[in-house]
């Protein structure tokens, strides 16, 4: 098999082109997102660059995930997959940001230039996997990414509708051989729901755990799949899968939940007297629990740094049980509540560590541990487990110098393993982690949110003519430039107890967010409302100045 490069650039020409006044665009914090109709050359493009990795990786199968996540109906995205099932790698995201940003006629030189530099023999077999979201215009995009592989004469594997972990550890099966699992819908959804149920054992209700959940699938793919589950559940789990048929991530969803710290439309009536609720995001890789108060209608949300902390808690308690020793770890961003830190490292005793916001970055520091556990605030995040860990754990359970109930948590610990999916943060497989635990622990909602208490805080979005003259560093919790801002920001933090403030550019959207927490909610209201009339100022403001939200 040859390649001709110039059919690269002749299809691009012919089918996929790419218009003069089209902007360039960035590979952001979690690939290109755009509004759905500036997105097909950059398809296109991706499926050209997804082939070329396939190539500059030994043939190994890559992904090509085609969704805007928690993002809005109108727009979509692309994000790459490497060969391990994690995030595309750091230097290719800068090869993907050239690549769609040369006009069509520079297509072919371009590809031919990451070809000599990367060593790329375009006579190798290049295997692609796509997947895409439940958004109307996903099918048609998806077109574009096969074109794309299709003119670099790559194998294409198309999953159709499949949540991003799906396709994620559709990858990671196929480049171990199997050994991670089946590389198919049915293989993931018999792993985890054979895990679960094992680790469910008989009752399926205990102490205050009851068997009834209410999960927004933010009508998306989520919920589709979802509600696949929940046949194959049976009875083993209750699960009411609301927002199966709207319009995605609208009023509903792990982030519309979290961000306005609201219950979403469509949760049924029932939920509101103190039931056990989820909500997941639009391509299914976040989710968030939350309740209200049966007496006083008050909500409360189980972030993801609660979910760190119950799933980080219950895996030390069974690897201290069994005997073992292993180095556990746990990872955060700067937006992880003070009080949930504070938490871990003081009372859980696990150490913790800061890494830049994506979970690209959390992913990588997780790998420094036995068990590593990350997540995002916003419910984004799984547990990794170093082949070291895996192998200890298996010995422990067959090793007879140990008693009956050390060998019996070892095993316990394996199927716990078997349920997470390592590859990535997944909403389906964290929520049956989260309600493994809980049913071990025989808790409700209101037992695990007993465990601390969150500082208030308020994430808010201001609007810059150009975002990028914000630079950050130190995890993102320190500006760099414009100079003096972190200065000005840092003698305003200092007038609020328990104060903590802190502004980046978003790598999702083209604004800075600005996050602020403090002792009471009017101080955290009034922290963000200064920083960001401060950012506004002096970084460039646009549009109507930050107003000061409800306390
Ligand atoms: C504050 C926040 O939640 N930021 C999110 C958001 O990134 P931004 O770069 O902040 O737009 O989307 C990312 C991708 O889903 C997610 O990893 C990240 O945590
Ligand atoms: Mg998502």
């Amino acid at each position: 098999m040859s390649v001709n490069l110039r059919s690269v650039f002749a299809f691009a020409k012919e089918y996929h082109q790419k218009k003069e006044s089209q902007k360039d665009i960035q590979y952001g914090t979690a690939g290109f997102r755009s509004h759905a109709d500036n997105l097909d050359y950059v398809m296109y493009r991706m499926g050209v660059l997804a082939a070329l990795r396939s190539r500059a990786q030994a043939s190994q199968a890559i992904g090509v995930m085609i969704t805007a996540s928690h993002n809005p109906e109108h727009d979509n995205g692309v994000k790459l997959i490497d060969p391990h099932g994690e995030m595309l790698e750091q230097r290719w995201e800068k090869l993907a940001t050239d690549l769609v940003n040369v006009s069509d006629a520079d297509l072919e030189a371009q590809v031919a230039k990451i070809c000599a530099d990367e060593a790329i023999d375009n006579n190798e077999p290049a295997r692609v996997f796509v997947g895409m979201d439940t958004r109307y215009h996903s099918p048609q995009l998806s077109r574009a990414v096969v074109n794309g592989i299709l003119a670099l004469k790559g194998t294409v594997t198309e999953f159709g509708i499949v949540t991003t972990p799906m396709l994620h550890y559709f990858v990671t099966c196929t480049n171990t051989q199997g050994a991670y699992g089946v590389p198919t819908e049915e293989g993931y959804v018999g792993k985890l729901i054979a895990a679960f149920r094992t680790l469910r054992g008989e009752s399926n209700e205990r102490g205050n755990y009851r068997n009834q959940l209410y999960y927004d699938g933010a009508n998306g793919v989520g919920s589709l799949k979802m509600l696949g589950f929940v046949k194959k559940l049976n009875d083993t789990l209750n699960v009411r899968v609301f927002n199966s048929n709207g319009k995605i991530n609208f009023k509903c969803g792990a982030d519309f939940v979290k961000t306005n710290h609201h219950v979403p439309e469509g949760l049924p009536e029932e939920a509101l007297a103190g039931g056990r609720c989820c909500s997941v995001d639009g391509d299914a890789d976040r989710v968030v629990y939350y309740f209200t108060d049966a007496d006083t209608g008050v909500f409360h949300l189980l972030d993801g740094d609660r979910i760190a902390t119950l799933l980080a808690g219950y895996l030390k308690d069974l690897i201290e049980q069994c005997g073992v020793q292993l180095a556990m770890g746990l990872v955060q961003t700067a937006y992880a509540n003070g009080a949930s830190t504070d938490y871990i490292v003081n009372r859980m005793k696990i150490p913790v560590s800061c890494t830049r916001t994506g979970v690209k970055h959390l992913h990588h520091r997780a790998l420094d541990y036995d068990i590593g556990v990350y997540f995002e605030a916003n419910g984004h995040g799984t547990i990794i487990y170093s082949d070291r860990a895996k192998q200890t754990i298996r010995t422990a359970a067959s090793d007879e110098s140990r008693t009956e109930a050390q060998r019996e948590t070892a095993a316990r610990l394996l199927h716990f393993i078997d349920l997470t999916n390592e590859t990535v943060g997944d909403a389906i497989s964290d929520m049956l982690l989260v309600e493994t635990v809980l049913h071990a622990k025989g808790w409700n909602l209101r037992d695990w949110q007993a465990s601390y208490t969150d500082l208030p805080n308020v994430l808010e979005k201001v609007y810059l003519a150009d975002r990028n003259v914000i630079t950050v560093t130190d995890a993102d919790r320190v500006v760099e430039a414009p100079e003096g801002l972190q200065d000005s920001i840092n003698e305003i933090v200092a007038k609020f107890p328990n104060g903590r403030s802190f502004v980046r550019p978003s790598g999702t959207e083209d604004i800075v967010r600005v996050y602020a927490e403090a002792d009471t909610r009017a101080n955290a209201v009034q922290l963000s409302f200064e920083v960001a009339n401060l950012v506004y100022d002096r970084a460039g403001g646009v549009g109507s100045r930050p107003v000061k939200m409800e306390t």
